[in-house]
C-alpha cells in the first residue's frame, strides 16, 4: 500500500499502478477523480474524462484542506483494477477502517520534506516502460527506488508536480546522439529543480521474436536516440530493414511481442529482451562503446548547495542584445576560473526573431536563443554567486535550475559488437 501526500502533507492513500502500467494523460484525469472522491469520504468511485476540469478544481480545494487525514475508499463491488480509458489500470487501495470521526494528525517539519516521510520507497518517474534505459538510470540514481514508468516526458514533469512521484530521471544528452532538446524545452517550461545527475552507460542489442532470423527482417524500431547510437552498426550487419522512430527502446520490444511481428526488431536493453522474451540477434550494436547517456534528477525542491564535494551549476538565460552578451557571460565564468561542461542553445519561443535596422536601410532578421550552461561550481561557492551577479547583469532573464553533486562514479565502456 502506498499514499499520496498532498502540498500540504496530508496523508492520502491512494492509489498504486499496476505493474508494468504506464501513466498516461488520462491516468492523471483518474487521479485527480480520486483526489475529488476523497474529500467527500463516500465509498463511491468513478473515473472517466468527463469529470477532468471539476476534477481538477477539487484537486487544488483538497490540497487547500491542509490538515486532518483525508483517506479514500475502496470501491466495495469493484474489482481491484479499474481500466481507465482504454489505457493503463489503476489499482485502488482500501485503507483501515475509519472511525467516525477521523483524527485530525497535526503537521509536521517531516510533511514538508521532499523525501518520503512515512518509510516508503522513493518514487521515481521516467519516461517509457520497465526495461527503458530510463528506469536502468532510474535505479542508478536511487537504488530500491519505485520506478513509475510515464509514457511521455512531459507526464514525468507533472507526475512530480502533482506529488504523484517524489522525484523524475530524465536524459539530457547522449555522447554519440547529442542533446535531448525536449527535455531543455521542459526544464524550462515547468518549475522543478535539478537536484543530481548520473550517467549511464548505454549498450544496445538487436531483439527480435524468438525464432526470427535477421535475413528475414524488414523493419527495426526504438527510440530515435537508439536508431542514432546505432546508425552504422545496423548498416554494418548488412541488414535490409527500415528504420521507425517509437517512443523508447523497451516499448519497441513490448509492441513487437505483443503484436507477434516476426519481421521487426527492438534497438533495446538485455533487460527489454528478458522482459518481453525477445531473443538477442547481435548485442552491444552502439556505434561507440563509449556510448553514455546523462540524466538530471529533478525534484520539487532545491538541494542545499554544498562546497565539501564537486558539484555542478545549471543555469538558463536569455538577453535582449547581440553576441557580444554571450562573450561576457561567458567570461564572467573564465575569469573565476569555473569550467563550464555544457553550452546550449535553443530558439527564444516568445520571441523567436529580432529585426535590425541595417546602416543599407535594409533590415536583418536574427534568431533569438535561450542559453543553458553547466558550470563546474556549487552555488554556496562564493565564485559561483559573484560570477552570476555579474551574469545578471547582461541577462534579461536568469534563472537557476539546480546546483547539485557531479556523478563521479566511476564507469567502464560497454564491449561492442563491431570491435570500433
Ligand atoms: O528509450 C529508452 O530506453 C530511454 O530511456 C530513452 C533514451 C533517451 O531518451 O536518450 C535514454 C537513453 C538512451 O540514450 C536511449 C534512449
Amino acid at each position: 500500500m502506498r499514499s499520496l501526500n498532498s502540498p500540504a502533507g496530508v496523508d492520502l492513500k491512494s492509489i498504486i499502478r499496476v505493474p508494468g502500467a504506464t501513466l498516461t494523460p488520462s491516468d492523471r484525469r483518474a487521479i485527480q477523480c480520486n483526489v475529488n472522491f476523497s474529500t467527500n469520504q463516500t465509498a463511491g468511485m468513478s473515473f472517466g474524462s468527463g469529470h477532468t476540469s471539476g476534477a481538477r478544481y477539487e484537486w487544488q480545494s483538497a490540497c487547500s484542506i491542509l490538515a486532518g487525514k483525508v483517506e479514500l475508499q475502496q470501491q466495495e463491488t469493484a474489482d481491484d483494477v479499474t481500466a481507465v480509458n482504454g489505457h493503463a489500470a489503476l489499482d485502488l487501495v482500501p485503507v483501515e477502517k475509519r472511525s467516525a470521526a477521523p483524527l485530525r494528525k497535526p503537521l509536521s517539519i517531516a510533511d514538508l520534506s521532499p523525501a518520503p516521510t512515512h518509510g516508503e520507497k522513493l518514487r521515481v518517474a521516467y519516461q517509457g516502460v520497465p526495461g527503458a534505459y530510463s528506469e536502468a538510470a532510474a535505479g542508478k540514481a536511487y537504488p530500491g527506488c519505485d520506478a513509475i514508468p510515464c509514457d511521455q516526458f512531459e507526464v514525468a514533469f507533472q507526475t512530480v508536480e502533482l506529488w504523484i512521484a517524489d522525484r523524475a530521471v530524465l536524459p539530457v544528452e547522449n555522447s554519440l546522439g547529442g542533446s535531448i532538446h525536449r527535455n531543455y524545452d521542459l526544464l524550462l517550461r515547468h518549475r522543478l529543480h535539478i537536484v543530481g545527475e548520473v550517467q549511464l552507460p548505454v549498450h544496445h542489442c538487436l531483439l527480435a521474436l524468438p525464432g526470427a532470423r535477421k535475413e528475414f527482417l524488414r523493419r527495426v524500431i526504438s527510440h530515435p536516440q537508439a536508431l542514432s547510437q546505432c546508425e552504422h552498426s545496423l548498416t554494418k550487419l548488412g541488414l535490409n530493414v527500415i528504420r521507425e522512430a517509437v517512443d523508447d527502446t523497451a516499448g519497441a520490444a513490448e509492441y513487437i511481442a505483443a503484436n507477434n511481428l516476426h519481421d521487426t526488431a527492438a534497438i533495446a536493453s538485455a533487460r527489454a529482451a528478458e522482459l518481453y522474451g525477445m531473443q538477442i540477434l547481435a548485442d552491444g550494436i552502439q556505434d561507440d562503446r563509449s556510448n553514455v547517456t546523462r540524466f538530471v534528477m529533478l525534484a520539487r525542491e532545491p538541494i542545499i548547495p554544498r562546497i565539501d564535494r564537486p558539484f555542478k551549476t545549471s543555469i538558463v538565460f536569455a538577453h535582449d542584445e547581440g553576441t557580444s552578451v554571450l562573450f561576457k557571460v561567458l567570461s564572467a565564468f573564465a575569469f573565476r576560473n569555473i569550467s563550464l561542461t555544457k553550452i546550449e542553445s535553443r530558439p527564444h519561443r516568445h520571441r523567436p526573431i529580432r529585426l535590425a535596422d541595417d546602416a543599407n536601410g535594409g533590415v536583418a532578421k536574427h534568431f533569438e536563443y535561450i542559453f543553458y550552461v553547466d558550470f563546474e561550481a556549487s552555488m554556496a561557492d562564493v565564485r559561483a554567486q559573484n560570477a552570476l551577479a555579474e551574469v545578471q547583469e547582461f541577462t534579461s532573464f536568469l534563472r537557476v535550475l539546480g546546483s547539485y553533486p557531479m556523478d563521479m562514479t566511476p564507469w567502464s565502456p560497454s564491449s561492442s559488437a563491431t570491435g570500433e
